[in-house]
């Protein structure tokens, strides 16, 4: 069983980042993290913060000469705005009152932010200690666990890539063709990691058109991993199945208002006749022309491609401020706004992808298991040698 979890805030010293559960002898570099950590920070809409920050990475255990040992795995991400935020953001007892520019309460919540109910739940009087947390600076972190699980499953031949379906109204055609593993580095060269380059120029003529109009924007992105072998999840129980798993994992990431699995609703407006993937035999084994189902029947893997949906909500901090009360004076007010986001769709593909990943890693161990990555190798490997000849999975 892989575990994670996450800690530190948007403008505090560092995040930080545990995975434990992980074989030992899974490839475990800062450069790889890294590369992860930087394709988070791409794409049209990003705020001033994207430019600077550096995200600085380091090991801090786990793992011994690129390798993991087999305990956990513990990361650390340096938050580069932390020189300009130490008094206040510090953890010691304040002493006196804050002061500077940055020391004003923030007494009017951002709707569609976590800022007013994170108020209430915890009896704070304003949103910093709420926003702090909520913050998606927190995916960063998220991202960098999800590089060290992507790094496990390639070790199992499992690949996998995401990409942009949808920014606003703006949306890829109907029946574009989907992309490969093989088209990652094209995928993070274009500003909306948009796979179709005329829907591409488009979905960025609406970034700037909503970055003008001092507004924001949300949108759909789509992850698919290849090479995964049948049967990972399950159909006996609720919170085994592989589908309610991802799905969870995926509404997790902040903004992230819905879950599609392979065609999703679309789906439900078709007939039974065209809605499944037909079962194709022949002597190599059985095939599935369609993946409408996204790769998954019955909670379970089919060993075709795995292909999810998140869909984003626009960014709540927005330009042109919202209506909300002054919690400080109970008056009608207009929500505060900070340094933002336009349209963070792209950076949420890579942290959807660093999701699923983590997900497919831990439901791998689950079936598999192991203690080092060739043991968790030979034990599926094995599984799949046993699956009768006709039976088996074609691509
Ligand atoms: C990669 C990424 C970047 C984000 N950037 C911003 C941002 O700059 N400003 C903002 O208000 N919300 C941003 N969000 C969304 C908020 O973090 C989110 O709306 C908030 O935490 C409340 O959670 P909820 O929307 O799930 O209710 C971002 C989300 C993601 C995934
Ligand atoms: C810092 C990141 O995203 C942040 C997510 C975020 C929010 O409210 O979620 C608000 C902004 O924070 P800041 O005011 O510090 O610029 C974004 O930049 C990041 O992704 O690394």
């Amino acid at each position: 069983m892989l575990r994670w979890l996450t800690a530190g805030e948007s403008h505090g010293p560092e995040l930080l980042a545990l995975l434990e559960g992980l074989p030992a002898g899974v490839p475990v570099t800062a450069e790889a993290i890294e590369a992860d950590l930087q394709r988070r920070k791409l794409g049209a809409g990003r705020g001033a913060r994207m430019k600077f920050e550096q995200d600085e990475l380091s090991i801090s255990g786990g793992v011994r000469h690129g390798l993991s040992q087999g305990g956990p795995v513990a990361l650390r991400i340096g938050n580069t705005e932390w020189p300009k935020w130490q008094e206040v953001m510090s953890a010691a007892p304040l002493e006196g009152e804050l002061t500077g520019a940055r020391a004003a309460k923030l007494t009017r919540p951002r709707p569609g932010h976590a800022d007013l109910v994170g108020m209430q739940k915890h009896g704070f009087d304003e949103a910093r200690p709420v926003l702090e947390r909520a913050s998606a600076r927190e995916t960063a972190a998220r991202v960098a666990l999800g590089a060290v699980a992507r790094a496990f499953l390639a070790e199992l031949g499992v690949r996998l890539v995401s990409h942009t379906l949808s920014i606003g109204p703006v949306r890829v055609p109907d029946g574009a063709p989907l992309p490969t593993p093989d088209d990652v580095d094209r995928l993070d060269a274009d500003e909306l990691r948009c796979n179709d380059p005329a829907t591409s120029a488009a979905m960025l003529a609406e970034v700037e058109d909503a970055r003008r109009s001092g507004d924001t924007l949300g949108g759909i992105v789509e992850v698919l991993a290849y090479g995964l072998p049948p049967g990972l999840g399950s159909y006996v129980h609720w919170d085994r199945r592989l589908d309610s798993r991802l799905a969870g994992a995926l509404m997790s990431i902040q903004a992230i208002k819905g879950v599609e699995v392979g065609d999703g609703f679309e789906t439900t407006r078709r007939r039974g006749s065209v809605a499944h993937d037909e079962l194709l035999v022949d002597e190599e084994g059985v095939r599935r022309e369609t993946g409408r189902a996204g790769g998954i029947e019955g909670g379970m893997t089919t060993g075709g491609v795995l292909r999810v949906r998140a869909g984003m909500k626009p960014i709540a901090t927005v330009p042109r401020a919202l209506r909300t009360v002054d919690v400080a004076t109970g008056d009608a007010a207009q929500a505060h706004h900070q340094r933002s986001d336009v349209c963070a769709v792209p950076a949420s593909g890579v942290v959807a992808e660093a999701m699923v990943a983590l997900v497919l890693a831990d439901a791998m161990l689950e079936k598999f298991g192991g203690d080092s990555v060739a043991e968790t190798r030979r034990n599926l490997e094995a599984y799949v040698a046993a699956i009768p000849e006709r039976l088996r999975t074609l691509p």
